[in-house]
Formats: C-alpha cells, structure tokens, sequence
C-alpha cells in the first residue's frame, strides 16, 4: 500500500509523523509550492511547529506524487473535500479514499464518504474518525480511532497498514454512524464552549453534552446510522474529548462566542458549517434538534450566548426519552 495524504494541516502531518514512525513511507501533499518548499527544509510544519517530520515523509506539492499513492487520507478541511475530489475525479479513479475530515457537506448535507462516491464512483471510501488532537498523535501519545469501511477487506487492510504502536485502530463497517458522529459532536462542542464562555457553569455543560447527544442519537438514526456506532469512539468518545477540552478549535471557539471575543478566521471550526448543515437536515426530516438550531444561530450572530440559554431552558416540559 503506498500512502499518500492530502492537506499538511495538523492532522495531516500528525498522521504522516505516527505513520512515518511506525515504518512507512508517506506522501504529504500540501497545495502551496513555498510551504513545501520550507517544509522539506526546515522539516517542519506551520501548524505543528514543535514536531520534527521523519524521515519518511516526502512533502510534495506536485499532485502527480500524490496521484501516484494507491490510497490517499484526505484531511483537508471538511467543506474542501467536495471541490477537491470534483476536479481530481479522474485522478482518483479506483483508489481507496479515506476520509478524515468531520463536517457535513453544506452543498449536498450529505457526509465525507458521500461526497467522494458521487465525484468518484469506482473509489472504494474509508473513514478515520474518533477522539484525536493532532498534537497528541504526532507528540505519539496513545490514541483509539475509528477505521470505517463498508468494504470489510478493505477495512481490514486499512485498518493494519494505518495502525502504529500508539495509534490503535477498531475497525466498523458503519461508514454513516462513524462520519456522523464525527461530524456533530463538533456542533455540540461549539455550544459547550459558548456555555462555558459565558459563565453558564459546568452542570448546564454536562446538561448540554447529554442532550446533544441525544439530538446525535436522533439525527444519526434518521440517516440510517446503527446506534451502537455513536455509543462508541467516533460518536461518545469524541464528543467527550471535544466539549471538554480547551485544546478543542470547536470548543475555543464556543468559549469566544461565550466571552464575546473575536475567533481567530484562519482556523479550522468544522462545527460551524456544519451547525448551518444539521439545521437544513433537521428542516429536511421534520426533526426537533434544539441545541444544534440554537448554536447555527449563536455563529451566524442571531442570538447571543444567553439568548440561547434562554431560548433552550423555556421550551416546554417534556419526558427525557422523547
Ligand atoms: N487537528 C486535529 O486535532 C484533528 C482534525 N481532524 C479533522 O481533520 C480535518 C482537517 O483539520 P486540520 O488538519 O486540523 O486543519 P488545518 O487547518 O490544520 O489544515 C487544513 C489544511 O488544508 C489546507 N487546505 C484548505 N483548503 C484547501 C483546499 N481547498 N485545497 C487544498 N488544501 C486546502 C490548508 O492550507 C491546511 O494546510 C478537519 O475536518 C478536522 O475536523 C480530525 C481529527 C483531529
Ligand atoms: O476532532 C478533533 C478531536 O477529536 C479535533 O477537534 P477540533 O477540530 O475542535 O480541534
């Protein structure tokens, strides 16, 4: 298998650093000659600044290098992936693409995997998701991921080449239940920080965490995901790490729209698209998803932290399993 990955992002070089490590040859492809250029000279990577790449990276910014791998991770930001795998349909044709990103489609609301099967029928689509900071991996702390693949020998081959002895892969064959857990938890995650930005405290955070998982639950058994998927690493797990973790762009992000602070525009907040997304979807389906409406309208600047709060606390009373 020779790997190539799409994005030097953080999470990009963090897989290619684990991967490179654990013995691999890996291609990573960035889209501006300059950085690649500094990278290949410094080894070092603007969004990883305290790692140095191994050896076994090659930085490429010709797209013919990184055509020329038979199985490519796509990380690049999710709201990218659609564009990317349009213009380069005849390029990937036949490869196994493995989605990494965590966002919803705001063109299509559909997922990664989606995306690439419609722009590249004859790709065999894999999803790595779970609970992951890109520092963690690449400083080669021990993380648990999600490998999803409705090819099961597919799956089982990604899941042993992308396996490094502190990245340990559980293998599922619920490419939708993984994506999307992948995807929401991101939304939540916006509306812990906002919580906890605006002094709201840390029980309405655990009351927010719950029933946005409940919505996940919801909106994920809609879409045809099994529910055990979302009790697992790629829907619980990551919602865990992400609503509580300051390293979290989503959850920093929620703490500045909390604080009534600026965000800074050049990161990454996948949650915000895809707040925007879970709102069309939820429109689409007739289902009451409150916390997620709630957060679209906190980032679009409709409604301010404690008129969400407001708007959340007054519903009507209702049972919890509803
Ligand atoms: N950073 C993390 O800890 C983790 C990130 N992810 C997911 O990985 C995805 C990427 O995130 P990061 O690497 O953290 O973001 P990032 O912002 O660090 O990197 C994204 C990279 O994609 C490049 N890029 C953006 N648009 C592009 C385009 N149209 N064509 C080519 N390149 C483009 C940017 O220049 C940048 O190098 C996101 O969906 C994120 O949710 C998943 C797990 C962990
Ligand atoms: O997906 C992640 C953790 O699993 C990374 O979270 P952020 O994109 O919020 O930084």
């Amino acid at each position: 298998m020779r790997i190539g990955i799409a994005g030097a992002g953080a999470f990009g070089t963090a897989l290619a650093v684990t991967l490179a490590q654990a013995g691999q040859a890996v291609t990573l492809w960035a889209r501006d000659a300059e950085a690649v250029e500094e990278m290949r000279r410094t080894r070092r990577v603007a969004r990883l600044p305290e790692i140095e790449l191994p050896e076994g990276i090659e930085p490429v910014s010709e797209l013919s290098s990184l055509f020329a791998c038979d199985t490519i991770l796509m990380a690049l930001p999710a709201q990218a992936t659609r564009v990317f795998v349009t213009e380069h349909a005849g390029a990937l044709a036949g490869k196994v693409l493995v989605a990494c990103a965590k966002g919803i489609d705001l063109h299509s609301l559909t997922g990664q995997t989606a995306i690439i099967s419609e722009a590249v029928p004859s790709a065999t689509p894999a999803l790595l998701t779970g609970p992951s900071f890109a520092a963690d991996i690449a400083r080669g702390l021990p993380t648990a991921l999600t490998l999803a693949c409705a090819d099961d020998g597919c799956g089982a081959a990604l899941q042993q080449a992308l396996s490094t002895p502190t990245l340990r892969l559980y293998r599922s064959a619920d490419v939708i239940g993984a994506e999307l857990g992948g995807a929401l938890k991101n939304v939540i995650a916006i509306a812990c920080g906002a919580c906890i930005g605006a002094g709201l405290g840390d029980s309405a955070r655990a009351a927010l965490m719950t029933r946005g998982f409940a919505e996940m639950q919801r909106l994920a058994a809609s879409l045809g995901a099994a529910p055990e998927t979302l009790m697992g690493l790629s829907g619980f797990g990551d919602l865990v790490l992400t609503c509580s973790s300051e390293l979290s762009r989503n959850y920093r992000y929620g703490l500045a729209l909390g604080r009534g602070e600026a965000f800074d525009s050049h990161m990454t907040v996948e949650g915000a698209a895809t707040a925007r997304a879970v709102t069309d979807l939820a429109a689409a389906r007739g289902l009451d998803l409150p916390i997620s409406a709630v957060t679209a309208r906190m980032v679009a600047g409709d409604l301010t932290p404690l008129q969400a709060l407001d708007a959340l606390i007054n519903r009507p009373l209702k049972e919890e399993r509803e």
